[in-house]
């Protein structure tokens, strides 16, 4: 028996997150957006991830699609696992999802506090300023579906800021084989290679091979 969804609901707060989701999904899969403020759990990264779709279905009632986003320096991979969660050979994970320090939760609230120049400065003593971008989505059918994630990764290196700054960690990253940072980048070239597009091209194939079928009115 084919499932039917009601078109994905993508919750997040954050406007450039969406511009780039819609950019990348195009027309493949049936959605809409819906600004949610969901409390910032903690824990692993896959099962915060989880946890978060869990209540974002449970509020819209209906299928939806999370997303979490983590930078994180390689340099740092030695200092202690109870201070920094050693994940995907990722140390420093500054995402909403992971902790630095207990009480700082999101990268959000890490970049507002210590700037492009701030992050820099956290490598300045390494010589190794490589990165790794990570996006994990989370897709729940419904409440009390068991989500299923998909994670994104893009490797890269942490440079001074270039290019505009209106999102994020953007002009800091510089992708491996590209002399641009992500901000410098035409916006299609990012969305070709970014963390965000590897791991929207796991929902896709999922949505491909699942072959849901959508409810006709409400697309
Ligand atoms: O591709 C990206 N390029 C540069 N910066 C990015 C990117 N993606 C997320 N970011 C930034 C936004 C936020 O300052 C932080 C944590 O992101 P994160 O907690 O996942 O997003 P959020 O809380 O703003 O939105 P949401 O409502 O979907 O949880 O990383
Ligand atoms: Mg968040």
């Amino acid at each position: 028996m084919p499932v039917i969804l009601r078109p994905v609901t993508f919750v997040t707060g954050n406007a450039k997150k969406l511009e780039e989701v819609r950019a990348i999904l195009g027309h493949s899969i049936p959605f809409q957006s819906l600004k949610l403020d969901l409390p910032e759990l903690q824990g692993e990264p896959e099962e915060i991830s989880k946890g978060k779709a869990r209540l974002a279905a449970a509020e819209v009632n209906g299928p939806v699609l999370v997303e979490d986003t983590c930078l994180c320096f390689n340099a740092l991979n030695g200092l202690p696992g109870t201070i920094i969660p050693l994940y995907y050979h990722c140390c420093v994970s500054l995402g909403s999802s992971l902790t630095i320090f207990n009480s700082c939760r999101t990268l959000h609230w890490f970049l507002e506090k210590i700037g492009h120049e701030g992050l820099n400065n956290l490598l300045m003593a390494y010589h190794d300023k490589t990165a790794c971008a990570m996006c994990i989505f989370s897709l729940a059918l419904g409440p009390g579906v068991e989500p299923l994630t998909f994670v994104g990764k893009t490797l890269g290196k942490i440079v001074p800021p270039r290019g505009p700054t209106d999102f994020g960690w953007d002009p800091i990253f510089q992708p491996d084989g590209y002399v641009l940072t992500y901000a410098e980048m035409p916006k299609e070239e990012k969305n070709k290679i970014s963390h965000r597009s590897k791991a929207l091209e796991l929902v896709k194939s999922h949505f491909a091979a699942a072959g849901y079928n959508f409810h006709p009115y409400e697309s």
